[in-house]
């Protein structure tokens, strides 16, 4: 009797894999336990391999480095390096991934060594490393971080006693231009010593790591408290903690500050790890930073000054978080700038603002506070995706310059020197 009902199943199911539309059934996870037949482990001859794997109906399953991994054949099919699918010369796919059948299953898959075989149904055959599978499988990324960060508030920042790099160094040696980049990455704000104060030498310095990305605010920038733009920045009034360019729909990477005067007193910069505030809130309330990530958010510059004209808007929520892993990479925070919420329902409103007030109890905590005072020589350089920046009210005249640098340039570089980012 049970039998003959999986038998009709299993033949109604082939019959719509002819029809084409069975690949929907297959993603039903049900689906597996329809097949127990197909079921046996292949072991490896070498039992130092320590790797098992089976060819399943809809699914080709690893057990390699005592992790499980799961394989859609598909993605098997479409990832083959083979020279006719991938060209090794530009790294890019060949493979019209549009011609594999989406119900392809290989014919034979076969192991040596540490290598598998997949003969596919028209023969053509695709190999794979273990260790190739283990390092790109959704698996295997799931466990790793993208970018390895050190959290701090300012006591483990202080005791980490990180290095300032010297201009000389950051300008002629990989050496001194890799420990720089490796101090910004894990802490998110790092500095460079003995800089002559000037815009030009501030430019040379932010063109050594990255392609300087020109805004409404100008390519490099040089302010003073003249109000010559209609924001906040352009006076002398206080900053309170906040990411800068949160209105746009990538909000800048990098920012640069190079203070080249100031006579008064005050203007001392903030600097909070937004990320390290963010771990807090998960750790006390890990509903509210799921909706600091899920709830979509506008944030605006209007300006009508002078000459300048501009209306920007940037959407996105608060706290950005891979999926696969869960790892913050961007937080947009500035409540000078957010725009009137329209996007969400009143009672997720509600719920949004309890939220985004525990986060900004852990912003405020004084222990997570960062002071600075930014003189002419010393170059700061703030990941402005993770690190929020402030200024206290001063007196003078102060002037400083600076600019934003595209994120995905200051990562090649990095990525160039043999950095993980
Ligand atoms: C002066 N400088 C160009 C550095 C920044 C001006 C941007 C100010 C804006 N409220 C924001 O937070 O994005
Ligand atoms: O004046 C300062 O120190 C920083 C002002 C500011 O937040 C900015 O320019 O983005
Ligand atoms: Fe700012």
């Amino acid at each position: 009797m049970w039998y003959h009902r999986l038998s009709h199943l299993q033949s109604r199911l082939q019959n719509l894999l002819k029809g084409g539309i069975t690949c929907q059934a297959l993603q039903q996870p049900n689906f597996k336990s329809l097949f127990p037949i197909a079921i046996h482990w292949h072991h490896t001859a070498s039992k130092s391999l320590n790797c098992v794997w089976q060819q399943l109906e809809d699914h080709f399953e690893l057990q390699y480095a005592d992790t499980v991994m799961r394989f859609d054949y598909v993605w098997l099919r479409d990832h083959c390096r083979s020279a006719s699918c991938y060209n090794s010369k530009t790294h890019q796919r060949s493979l019209d991934t549009a011609s594999v059948d989406l119900c392809i299953k290989p014919k034979i898959i076969r192991q040596e060594e540490t290598t598998l075989f997949f003969t596919w149904p028209d023969g053509h055959v695709t190999k794979y490393e273990l260790d190739w599978l283990m390092k790109n499988s959704y698996e295997g990324q799931k466990q790793k971080v993208i970018q390895p960060r050190i959290l701090w508030n300012a006591e483990i920042y202080q005791q980490a006693q990180v290095p300032s790099i010297d201009f000389q160094s950051f300008l002629e040696t990989n050496e001194g231009l890799k420990n720089f980049l490796q101090n910004f990455l894990l802490y998110g704000i790092a500095f460079v010593e003995n800089v002559p104060a000037t815009q030009e030498h501030t430019e040379k310095l932010a063109e050594r790591i990255s392609l300087i990305r020109e805004t409404i605010y100008g390519r490099m920038w040089y302010f003073t408290s003249d109000f010559s733009r209609g924001d906040t920045a352009y006076t002398k009034l206080a900053l309170d903690r906040h990411t800068d360019t949160t209105y746009f729909q990538e909000p800048c990477g990098i920012q640069v500050f190079h203070c080249l005067k100031h006579e008064g007193t005050g203007g001392r910069t903030l600097l909070v790890d937004g990320f390290y505030a963010a771990e807090q809130v998960l750790q006390k309330a890990p509903e509210q930073f799921e909706l600091l990530s899920k709830v979509p958010l506008k944030h605006e510059y209007i300006e009508n000054v002078g000459e300048c004209h501009n209306h920007m808007i940037g959407v996105g929520p608060v706290l950005n978080i891979y999926p696969w892993n869960k790892e913050l990479y961007l937080i947009r925070y500035n409540n000078y700038d957010r725009a009137v919420i329209n996007t969400v329902p009143y009672d997720v409103v509600h719920r949004w603002y309890t939220a985004h007030r525990t986060l900004t109890i852990e912003l405020r905590r004084p222990e997570n506070e960062l002071w600075v005072k930014l003189k002419p020589g010393r170059v700061l350089f703030i990941d402005n995706w993770r690190v929020l920046h402030g200024r206290e009210s001063f007196t003078g005249y102060r002037q400083l310059c600076g600019c934003y640098l595209t994120r995905d340039d200051v990562l090649n570089t990095a990525r160039l020197l043999g950095l993980q980012a």
